[in-house]
């Protein structure tokens, strides 16, 4: 099986290259990236005007399968994934049960082998039950293909037990995926605390939940070494901590989900629980900070945290609904429209987060076009705009702030393994 991109702007960080040459594809590898490929194909893809880019890798992705299928499943997941351009998925393991065992990880990953093509690696809970208490079987969920270990959704609030995490990560050569929030210091909240919160009459969270945690988690990484990757970061002081931390070489990465630098609290337009997630939409100050921290290479990753949840769970008062939205369909499309568009970030730049830098963060064989690699690749059109429709994703969830938003830049073939997998003209044509 042959495949033939023509003409596209090929964007693959891991060399620098930046420049518009064909692509041929070959049993599932990047055979040929040149001027002028000669040779037949059995398909030929028209990629001029568009670019082509490793395919996206979200570190971050909440599947919900096994016990909340209702919100999600493993091949929904997926399908939305590749409708996103998305051609490997990490997912928490805050499902139910909580994946904390070699067999449940195994669960995951030998279904997702069969739902679909896109890649998913599970990531293993810190805590048995993710209760807190006892450490779960790290080394047995390494030895079944976990990359890293997370107790999203919550942090580990005991320090004492996360160090001693950290230290079987270290020695096992694995990352730990670290959702920073002092719960002791929440209170209740369910937005930020500021204006908004007061004007809405709903309790707030502070920066300081986030900041306190993330200080502390980087200390821990300091003193033991480990790869600490720290999830959705979303304050200036986050920012700043990462900023040090990296110039005194500890070992941390860091993440930013489209939201966090899409909106601010002040674009809340009301009781709306799709604008309810954790951590919160923080202030213009807040907002710019990611921002820099981003284009000045701070900030490695851009990651969805794609949160599903059904329309009669998030359709309950502010208080009540969960916390969460969903991601995987509007990532690039905000990326491009707020980052690239914008001037913030060059195209190199937007391949370099969505793509490479994860693959470095699981030390995966991915997020490279070089000659030789594994032909999982995106097709972007960076000049297509659209509006963004919920009704048409294929997740389960509709759960987002952004229905209804133009945007700029859409997913318009998702590639793995030499394998169209995703097809905007298949999916307009239905
Ligand atoms: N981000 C969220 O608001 N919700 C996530 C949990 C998490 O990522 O912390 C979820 O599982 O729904
Ligand atoms: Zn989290
Ligand atoms: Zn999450």
């Amino acid at each position: 099986m042959k495949l033939l991109i023509k003409q596209g702007r090929i964007l693959d960080p891991a060399t620098g290259t930046d420049g518009i040459y064909d692509m041929l594809i070959e049993d599932g590898k990047i055979k040929e990236v040149s001027e002028n490929v000669r040779s037949t194909a059995d398909a030929t893809v028209n990629a001029a005007g568009c670019f082509v880019m490793p395919g996206f890798i979200d570190l971050h992705v909440h599947l919900r399968e096994p016990g909340l299928t209702h919100k999600e499943t493993i091949m929904t997941g997926q399908r939305a994934a590749a409708r996103g351009g998305f051609t490997t998925i990490c997912a928490m393991p805050n499902t139910k049960p909580v994946i904390d065992n070699p067999d449940r990880a195994s669960f995951v990953h030998n279904k997702a082998r069969h739902t679909g093509k896109v890649r998913v690696y599970q990531i293993g809970a810190v805590t048995q039950g993710q209760a807190g208490e006892k450490l779960s079987d790290i080394e047995g969920m390494v030895r079944a293909g976990v990359p890293a270990i997370s107790e999203d959704g919550k942090s580990v609030m005991n320090a004492g037990l996360y160090e001693e995490a950290m230290k079987i990560a270290a020695a096992l050569g694995i990352p730990v995926f670290a959702h920073c929030e002092d719960i002791t210091m929440v209170k209740g909240g369910v937005i930020n605390a500021d204006k908004k919160a007061n004007e809405l009459c709903l309790p707030g969270i502070t920066n300081a939940v986030e900041d306190v945690i993330v200080a502390r988690d980087i200390l821990l990484a300091k003193s033991t070494g480990v790869k600490l990757h720290l999830c959705h970061c979303s304050t200036r002081d986050s920012v700043q901590m990462v900023r040090q931390a990296k110039e005194a070489g500890i070992p941390v990465t860091a993440e930013v989900c489209p939201h966090h630098f899409t909106l601010t609290s002040g674009d809340i337009p009301g009781y709306d629980s799709n604008y309810k997630m954790n951590p919160p939409l923080r202030s213009r100050e807040d907002v710019d900070a990611l921002i820099e921290g981003l284009a000045d290479g701070t900030l490695d990753v851009i990651a969805t945290d794609h949160a599903p949840h059904a329309e009669n769970e998030k359709s309950k008062s502010m208080l009540k609904a969960p916390f969460g939205i969903v991601g995987l369909e509007t990532a690039a499309a905000l990326t491009y429209s707020e980052l690239v568009d914008k001037g913030f970030l060059t195209p190199l730049q937007m391949a370099e987060k969505m793509s490479y830098q994860p693959a470095r963060v699981l030390n995966i064989e991915r997020g490279t076009l070089a000659e030789g690699s594994t032909a999982d690749l995106v097709i972007f059109d960076p000049e297509a705009e659209y509006t963004i429709d919920a009704e048409r994703f294929e997740s389960k969830g509709k759960n987002t702030p952004f229905h209804g938003r133009k945007v700029k830049g859409r997913v318009v073939y998702t590639v793995i393994e030499g394998e169209i997998v995703y097809s905007l003209e298949d999916e307009v044509s239905i």
